[in-house]
């Protein structure tokens, strides 16, 4: 592998410019440079973000997330450790999962008061998981996120163009930008619960958030399928083969999606549906072009099933061709707003196939019925007393 450098920041007051240098590992690289000698674009940096500095810091290092953490490179141990520790001198918590429990207890024990950065080396999923196992607070605070694009499909880190860890250590440390980060709820049916490489876990007894997506039908089954050993080995690549084995079948959906109360009425059978705040799932698939995470609004993308065996893939091949899936007749593309009433009826749910949603990454099954109704809302940032916001 050949190896490249980029220039991460100049920081002013040191006259140092920091490098990160990565091959098959990535490296540190701190020399003494004078201002006038260095480019233009290398971004200055005279003081730290106040989300560096007053908050407290905390870094969530999800090693499951995209290829895991068995591979040479680790962004922690190589670049942010180094950096806080030696150069910017930010102090800092570091917590490595050690399970798949270890986010949601975390937050089940969150108590900070004081506001807090908390900064996920993950995907979104382990973001999802962390705001959903937050309780009560009895005082108002504020979370400030931040999303490292280190996992797999990294939808919450592209919707603010993070496309690479070193672009988004950069932004880490010299953004001074934090927006609202808006939530969406989703209510199951009771008798839900969590699935994981195909097992239930645990159920759920309270409506849940999203932060990018809630999908059903082939979207929601090619996110289950590849969530196996065998495929998580291959990263992105693990998505495109559980599309193509979820193609050898039909993808039929029953049901109904009602839009404030039968104003607006989208019927199945559904090949695709889903929810979504983001623009992208991976940096060419842009699934909803009009999408703007800082926005609290979700966009519905759904088709029907037909029976011939290409449109799915024909329509796909639009959304990796500039999101141009909007303008095809056979796609509902629908902005959903604060206070609209959103429900899916879902009907036929008797295969365990057809009752599978995917809530940012998780996968989640509904009980065997023959039919059930799903509730959706746009709500604002604040939850269990928190204000959740995201560096952008
Ligand atoms: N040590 C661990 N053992 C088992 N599971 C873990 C461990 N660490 C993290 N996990 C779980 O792995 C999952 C990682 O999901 P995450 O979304 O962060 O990454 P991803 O699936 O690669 O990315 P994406 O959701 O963007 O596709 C989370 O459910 C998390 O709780």
């Amino acid at each position: 592998m050949t190896s490249t450098t980029k220039d991460l920041v100049y920081i002013t007051g040191t006259s140092q410019l920091v490098q990160v240098t990565s091959d098959t590992s990535y490296e540190l690289v701190v020399t003494k440079a004078d201002a006038d000698s260095i480019g233009t674009e290398i971004p200055r940096l005279q003081s730290l973000p106040t989300h560096l500095t007053t908050n407290k810091v905390v870094i969530l290092d999800s090693v499951n997330s995209g290829t895991g953490r068995s591979t040479d490179k680790n962004l922690y141990e190589q670049l942010i450790k180094p950096l806080f520790d030696n150069v910017l001198r930010v102090k800092h918590e570091y917590i490595a999962t050690v399970s798949a429990e270890t986010i949601t207890e975390y937050a089940h024990k969150f108590d900070n008061d004081e506001p807090t950065t908390i900064i996920f080396i993950s995907g979104d999923t382990s973001v999802n998981e962390f705001i959903n196992g937050l309780e009560e607070s009895q005082h108002s605070s504020t979370i400030t996120i931040f999303p490292f694009p280190s996992g797999t499909g990294n939808s919450l880190a592209l919707s603010i163009d993070l496309t690479d860890e070193v672009n988004a250590l950069q932004k880490l440390i010299t953004s001074t930008k934090v927006s609202p980060l808006n939530l969406y709820e989703v209510e199951f049916p009771k008798g839900s619960y969590y699935l994981v490489r195909d097992e239930k876990t645990t159920e759920i007894t309270q409506p849940l958030k999203f932060l990018v997506v809630l999908s059903w039908a082939f979207h929601a089954s090619l996110v289950a399928d590849s969530d196996t050993p065998e495929l998580r080995k291959f990263g992105l690549e693990r998505f495109k083969k559980a599309a193509f084995a979820n193609l050898e079948q039909e993808q039929k959906y029953e049901g109904e999606f009602i839009i404030n109360n039968g104003q607006t009425t989208i019927s199945g059978p559904f090949a695709y549906w889903l929810i979504t705040a983001s623009k992208r799932f991976e940096p060419t698939f842009e699934i909803s072009p009009q999408g703007d995470i800082l926005e609290d609004s979700l966009y519905l993308v759904s088709f029907n099933t037909e029976d011939n065996g290409t449109y799915i893939m024909d329509i796909m091949g639009k959304v990796y061709s500039n999101g141009s899936h909007i303008n095809d007749h056979r796609v509902s593309y629908k902005k959903l707003q604060k206070h609209d009433t959103l429900t899916l009826k879902a009907r036929n749910l008797i295969s365990k196939q057809k009752r599978r949603f995917c809530l940012d990454g998780s996968i989640i099954e509904l009980p065997a019925t023959e039919e059930t109704e799903l509730k959706f809302s746009v709500s604002d940032n604040v939850y269990k007393n928190r204000s959740i916001y995201i560096i952008n």
